[in-house]
Order: C-alpha cells, then sequence, then structure tokens
C-alpha cells in the first residue's frame, strides 16, 4: 500500500480527535490510578537524582579527610537508602501502569467485539477475518504496551530530567550547564525530522502483519483442500510473499528507528565530551571542585538514559499511532444497519408477512439481485421457494432478516414494515436455518440450545428428534455433551445440517425459514425430517427454500425464482400442469425425464 505525507495528514486531521478520545477516555476513567503511579515513579527519580550529588560530596570528603569510619558507614547507608527506596517505588509505579494497561488492553478487545457483532455482512465481506484478528490481537497489544512503557518510561525521564537540571544547578556554575546541555537541544529537531518518517515506515509494517495474518487465517482455514490438491507448494511461496513483504517493511523501519535512537545518544556523549574539556579545566584552575566535577559527569551520565527513554517512547508512540488509527478506524465504522429512533417492538406472536415490489441490488452489482418481488404468506401458512442457484432465494431471507436492509416500505411482519422495528425482536421472531449453519466449539446440547441455552434437556432431546439426529447422538458416548469443533468430534455434512435445523427448530420462532437446511440428508431422512416439521409447525409460519421439488411440494404456495424475478407460482398441482420451469424441474427429479 502506497502512502504519502498529506496522506496522512489529512487522516490525522479527520480521525485525530476521536484516537484522543480512545486514549484521554481510559486515562480519565483511571486517573486517580495514573496519578498514584506517576507520583511512585516521580519520588522514586527524585530520590535516584540524590546519587550523583551524594557521590560529590563523598568525593570532597575524602579529598579533605582521607576515609574515615564514619564516612564510609554514613556514605554507604545513604547510598543503600536511595537504591532501596528507587527500587520500592519505581517497582509499585511499573506494576501499576502495566496493570492500567492490561485493563486498556481488556476493555478495548471488548469494546472490539462489541463493535464487531453490530457491524452487518458488507462490513465483513469487505475485510478479512484474518485483518479483524490482526486488529483485535496485534494492534490492542501494540497500543497496551506503548500506553504502560509510554507513563512509565516518559514519567521516569521528564522527572529525572528535571531533577538532574535542579541538583546540576545548585552545585554547578550556571554557563557550564548551559555549555553541557546545549547538543541536548538537537533532540526535538531530530523528532521533527524522524516522526512522521518512522509513522509512514511502521504503517507499512503494520498492514503487511494484517496481510500476513489473514493469509495465514486462509490458509488454515483451506488446508484440507490444499492437501487434497497437493499444492502445499504453491500455497508455501504464496505465504512466503506475504513473509517477505513483513521483512523488508520491517527493515526499513528498523534502518530509520535505530538511526534516529542512535542520534539520541550521540547528543548526550558529546554533552560528556563538553563536561569532561570544560569542567575539567574549570576544576584545573580551581574553579571548580573535585566533589561538583564528579558530580556533573555523573549527572551527565544519569541524564543520557531519560534521553535514550524519551526517543524509546516517542519512537513506540509513532510506531503505535499507525495501530491506534486502526482501531479507532474500526470503532467508529457506523453500522449499515441501524434501527429507527423509536422503533418498535413486534409483538411476539406475528408470522403473517409481506413484500411489495421489492427491488434490491448490491453495492457495485451490476444488475438487481432481486426485481419486483411480490408474495403474501398469511400466518400459519407455508411458502415454498425454488429456483436456480443465484436466483435471489437467499438474498430474499436476509432483506427478511434486515442482514442487508430493504427498500422501505417492501417488506411487512405482520402489517408492520420491518424497517420500523427493532432487529433484536424482528430477529428473534424468525429462526433461520441456513444449508451450511456454523457450529461452534462446543457441545452439541449447547449448539442445539444456541437461542437459550437455559432450556431444559427434554427439549434439546426433542428437537434433536424432530431434526432425526437423536439417534446418532445417542450412539456418541457423551451423548449430547459430545464436544464438537477442533478438539472434539467432527459431524458429518448431513449431521451438521440436522444439529443446524434441531437449533432453528427448539426456538419455536412465530416465523421458520429453511433455507436449503435438508441437502445435505438422504431421501429417507429427509421426507421424516419435513413430516416432523409439517407437524410440529403446524398453525406457525414456514418458509421452505429448496433445490428439490420433494422439499417444497407441500407447501400452501410455492414462487420460482429466476435471475431475481418470479417467473412461476402457485401450489404444487398448479405449478405442474402450467408446464413450465417447475413441471420440467420436477420430471428431472421425479422421473427422471430430461427434455
Ligand atoms: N454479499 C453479496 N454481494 C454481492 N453480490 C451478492 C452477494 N450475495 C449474493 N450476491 C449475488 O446476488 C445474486 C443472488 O444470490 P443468492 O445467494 O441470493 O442466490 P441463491 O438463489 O440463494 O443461490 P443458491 O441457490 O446458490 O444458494 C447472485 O448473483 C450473487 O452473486
Amino acid at each position: 500500500m502506497i502512502y504519502d505525507t498529506r496522506y496522512i495528514y489529512i487522516q490525522d486531521v479527520m480521525i485525530g480527535m476521536k484516537v484522543r478520545s480512545l486514549l484521554s477516555g481510559h486515562i480519565r476513567s483511571h486517573l486517580s490510578f495514573y496519578l498514584i503511579a506517576v507520583f511512585f515513579i516521580a519520588s522514586a527519580n527524585v530520590i535516584h537524582s540524590f546519587y550523583p550529588s551524594l557521590l560529590g560530596q563523598f568525593t570532597d570528603e575524602l579529598e579533605q579527610h582521607g576515609l574515615t569510619k564514619e564516612g564510609v558507614i554514613h556514605y554507604s547507608s545513604w547510598l543503600m537508602a536511595i537504591g532501596v527506596g528507587y527500587g520500592v517505588l519505581f517497582g509499585l509505579g511499573q506494576y501499576t501502569n502495566h496493570r492500567l494497561g492490561r485493563r486498556f488492553e481488556f476493555n478495548t478487545r471488548q469494546k472490539l467485539f462489541s463493535q464487531f457483532t453490530k457491524l452487518s455482512e458488507h462490513y465483513f465481506a469487505r475485510n478479512g477475518t484474518g485483518k479483524m484478528l490482526s486488529t483485535f490481537m496485534n494492534d490492542v497489544t501494540s497500543v497496551r504496551e506503548t500506553i504502560a512503557n509510554g507513563v512509565n518510561q516518559m514519567t521516569n525521564a521528564t522527572i529525572l530530567l528535571l531533577s538532574v537540571m535542579v541538583m546540576m544547578l545548585s552545585h554547578i556554575p550556571l554557563h557550564l550547564v548551559w555549555a553541557c546541555a546545549l547538543p541536548l537541544l538537537s533532540i526535538p529537531l531530530f523528532v521533527i525530522y524522524f516522526g512522521p518518517r518512522i509513522r509512514l515506515r511502521s504503517r507499512a509494517v503494520q498492514d503487511s502483519l494484517a496481510a500476513m495474518t489473514e493469509s495465514a487465517e486462509e490458509q488454515f482455514g483451506g488446508i484440507k483442500v490444499t492437501k487434497t490438491f497437493a499444492v502445499e507448494d504453491v500455497v508455501e511461496a504464496r505465504f512466503g510473499r506475504t513473509v517477505d513483504q513483513i521483512r523488508d517493511n520491517q527493515l526499513r523501519l528498523v534502518r530509520m528507528t535505530s538511526l534516529f535512537q542512535a542520534l539520541i545518544p550521540f547528543a548526550g556523549a558529546l554533552s560528556l565530551v563538553i563536561a569532561i574539556t570544560y569542567g575539567g579545566m574549570m576544576s584545573i584552575r580551581g574553579e571548580l571542585s573535585l566533589g561538583n566535577f564528579v558530580t556533573l559527569t555523573l549527572y551527565l551520565r544519569m541524564l543520557m538514559t531519560p534521553l535514550q527513554q524519551i526517543g524509546n517512547v516517542i519512537n513506540t508512540l509513532l510506531r503505535s499511532r499507525a495501530s491506534l488509527d486502526r482501531l479507532h478506524r474500526v470503532l467508529s465504522e457506523e453500522p449499515d444497519i441501524q434501527e429507527l429512533e423509536g422503533a418498535i417492538e413486534l409483538n411476539k406472536h406475528e408470522g403473517s408477512i409481506e413484500i411489495r415490489n421489492l427491488t434490491y441490488s448490491y453495492p457495485n452489482a451490476a444488475r438487481p439481485a432481486l426485481s419486483q418481488i411480490n408474495i403474501t404468506v398469511e400466518e400459519g401458512t407455508t411458502l415454498g421457494i425454488v429456483g436456480k442457484t443465484g436466483s435471489g432465494k437467499t438474498t430474499l431471507m436476509k432483506l427478511l432478516l434486515r442482514v442487508y436492509d430493504p427498500p422501505e416500505h417492501a417488506i411487512y411482519i405482520g402489517g408492520v414494515d420491518i424497517r420500523a422495528l427493532t432487529l433484536d425482536s424482528l430477529r428473534s421472531q424468525i429462526a433461520y436455518v441456513p444449508q451450511d449453519g456454523f457450529l461452534f466449539s462446543t457441545t452439541i446440547r449447547d449448539n442445539i440450545a444456541f437461542s437459550n441455552r437455559a432450556v431444559g434437556d427434554d427439549r434439546v432431546e426433542d428437537a434433536a428428534k424432530l431434526a432425526e439426529l437423536y439417534d446418532h447422538v445417542a450412539g456418541f458416548s457423551h451423548g449430547f455433551q459430545t464436544k464438537l469443533g477442533e478438539r472434539g468430534l467432527t459431524l458429518s455434512g448431513g449431521q451438521r445440517q440436522r444439529t443446524s435445523l434441531a437449533r432453528g427448530l427448539i426456538k419455536d420462532a412465530p416465523i421458520m425459514v429453511m433455507d436449503d437446511s435438508v441437502s445435505a440428508v438422504d431421501v429417507v431422512t429427509e421426507t421424516n425430517i419435513l413430516r416432523n416439521v409439517r407437524e410440529v409447525r403446524q398453525g406457525k409460519t414456514t418458509i421452505c427454500i429448496a433445490h428439490r421439488i420433494s422439499a417444497v411440494r407441500h407447501a400452501d404456495e410455492i414462487v420460482v425464482l429466476d435471475e431475481g424475478q418470479i417467473i412461476e407460482r402457485g401450489t404444487h398441482d398448479e405449478l405442474l400442469r402450467k408446464k413450465g420451469y417447475y413441471a420440467s424441474l420436477y420430471a428431472i427429479q421425479e422421473e427422471g425425464i430430461f427434455e
């Protein structure tokens, strides 16, 4: 991806405020703890800054009175006290900061997860799972580390710098302090020059990391296909290219940050040279005591650490800014599907559906996926939908569920436009059973009782019986407690479909949609399932989408879709009499006649 500084600048302006709000929101809500952490670290550094001055005094005393037992005990006790005080206070401050960083990580991941659940299918279609995982893992961790280390090191550095300056000025002539500090003033110039460049390179690294996560996720997901087609080398080479990209980008970043980090200690070293030359001469001339000369060099040495830390902090801040931008971009994404203000709750027992002149196109699609659809489903009846692949059957159901938003005044449930309903009440009214329902890595019981884990085992078993799954599950050694997923049992395609169907049936919703949901079972099992469904769904609305006529023939009305339009409609017998597409499908499937 190519970035230029203008692009970065415009983006910064647009999102800078909200980025700050993510961080400042966190800091504000934990302000007292941050102040405590800063207090501990600051106190630790103030104590630490006494150490060179103590050694300076010790040098002067040595020079004047020689080594005495009392002097040794006195100074070593003070040095010990400084060491212990610094260690305890700094440790406490560091611990508090890291705890706060973890809290940020925890809260931000929760916010992200909740945001992901609100975003629509369009968003997930645009952004791969790998990219989202990378934001969820890498970006949050990167910002957390910056906050924790940033506060630690920044407080450390600032307080140490200030106290060292104050201590220096109380012992050493002002002009000498100025001369020594002069090279350090170049540091802000380095920051201004290197800052934007490091950010550009860091962004490229983060993007290539996201691309690698995405690629790895896809390769792991498709590993079975890769193996059956024996194309491991092709996949390896493809993955290798994403890793090479990361290496190149990381090397470019490392070159820039190394140069930046090397220049800061260089400025520090230069100031030490001035101290030794200029301060040394003053000491020889007797204008500076030996003790103060030692104090000056020790203080300048001490300054190197905070200066380096400032460089590090600025570096990590610049790097994690790219992650913060990305986090913010996800968190500020507006969900496509929004509830209207004052959206109403759907009455729990509304099963009638009316679709009026519905036309729908996917974004950037050349032609509408559905055109001029008019369907009325009376409460308690069954609608069958058949049609070639890609004719718009699933799209119609996704619009009914508002997975994608239909136009206004196009779909009504119980006489109310679904655009005016709360999403929760609409979706809890409908049990949607897709062709390939996702099963979670948990027990079969919890997969079936997905919409309400509190239901009793008898209801789970009843749903499994209706879906013709019970006998299979009873045969597993742990029955309904059998775990599925990566570390559990793998169900066959047909068993998976029936588990998903049982999940839909247990919901006992006023409307149930079976979207090709018995396509992977044998004909005898299909017949049994459809009979069970007909019995249990009596008086409730059911929509059955299928490629097989056997799945829809009992419906009260069947519509035939082709290229997004209804080309035929009627009961099974009426459609057979029309001798159109449906009749020819029937002839092929039931009688094996190809015309
Ligand atoms: N998310 C999407 N973005 C863009 N186009 C889509 C999207 N989903 C489906 N389509 C297109 O919309 C049309 C209808 O697709 P849909 O999935 O509704 O067909 P279908 O009748 O359910 O097919 P099948 O029987 O194979 O499941 C197809 O041309 C498809 O390519």
